[in-house]
């Protein structure tokens, strides 16, 4: 990707970032990725929290059970899933104020007598446990694309029979799988997204995660469009940032400050285009013994693979 020297050259990358650079923007669960609408006059916290349902919602949980949050962040996900379902949660996270975070909020519930969880600061290519279901929300479109297939086997191989991954995704439906690697977003978007806060050098098309995923093994039960809703996400980011502006600027810099206010702005409008999207794949792992019909994968590989697809409208 041809990034403008000056941006990427002064823009400070997320692991220099602290962590009260994202307070300034994010909601109080600091919940750093797409949220859901389902009422017009939700806020950004309740939005969030939507979405981080709607994803539950789709990985089966059952009390007892253990779920592996992939990219936890500051364990909105996790912590909500150890709250609503009874479940033990693993997060993983490469941050380490994320770890810290996580880990302080942990401690707090084990106190207070909640299911157990865990919190890693752990890529999940050295995560060695079996859990029962795997989140991963935000995550994989910071992958190389030449990674995706170990990311899915990786997942395949964890899980039980039946097991469930549910991945949120940001997805460039206008590209091939093929082309995915030389995107022409790059070019056009360097200047609202250099590499330090987006790679929009390694998004993939729909169709290409999803194929990824049925390669490992993973039947794709479920698809869901929230694209829509990372427009208004971006816009509360971009003006809760604004309305922190000094606070940030002496926290990151202005370069820094004004990179994320440009990134957040420019993305928008993509994710309102339909440039960019937004997508929650739910992939189960099959039991040997059943043959699953496999009509929804089929229907994604043809050429229209919003058949059979949810979207949520904004
Ligand atoms: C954009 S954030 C999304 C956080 C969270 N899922 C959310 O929705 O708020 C991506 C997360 O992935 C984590 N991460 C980066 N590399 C990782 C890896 N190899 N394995 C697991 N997590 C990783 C980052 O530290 C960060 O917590």
């Amino acid at each position: 990707m041809t990034v403008a020297g000056p941006i990427r050259s002064a823009v400070r990358s997320r692991a220099e970032l602290p962590d009260q650079f994202f307070a300034q923007f994010l909601d109080r669960t600091r919940t750093y990725s797409c949220a859901l609408w389902t009422h017009p006059d939700d806020t950004l916290e309740q939005a969030q929290v939507a979405k981080i349902d709607l994803a539950l919602g789709k990985c089966d949980l059952q009390p007892g059970m253990t779920l592996l949050d992939v990219g936890c962040g500051w364990g909105s996900t996790m912590l909500r899933a150890m709250d609503s379902y009874g479940v033990n949660a693993i997060g993983l996270t490469g941050n380490r104020d994320q770890y810290r975070y996580v880990r302080d909020q942990l401690v707090d519930r084990l106190i207070r007598g909640r299911p157990y969880g865990g919190v890693r600061r752990q890529g999940w290519e050295e995560f060695d446990r079996h859990p029962d279901r795997i989140v991963c929300i935000g995550r994989l479109e910071h992958l190389l694309p030449q990674r995706y297939p170990d990311f899915f086997d990786f997942a395949y191989r964890i899980l039980p029979e039946d097991g469930v991954l549910l991945v949120q995704t940001v997805v460039a439906p206008g590209l091939d799988r093929s082309s995915a690697h030389q995107t022409r977003l790059a070019a056009t978007d360097a200047e609202f997204a250099p590499e330090t806060i987006f790679p929009v050098d390694r998004l993939l098309p729909p169709k290409g995660v999803a194929e990824y995923a049925e390669d490992a093994g993973f039947t794709i039960t479920g698809l869901e469009r929230l694209g829509q809703h990372y427009t208004t996400t971006l816009q509360c980011w971009a003006s809760a940032l604004h309305e922190h502006r000094d606070r940030a600027i002496e926290l990151a810099g202005r370069d820094t400050y004004d990179a994320y206010i440009s990134y957040m702005t420019g993305c928008a409008d993509h994710f309102s285009s339909g440039r960019l999207d937004v997508m929650q794949f739910t992939c189960t792992k099959p039991a040997p013994y059943r043959s699953v019909p496999r009509s929804l994968p089929r229907d994604i590989r043809s050429s229209d693979y919003r058949t059979g697809m949810t979207t949520h409208a904004a």
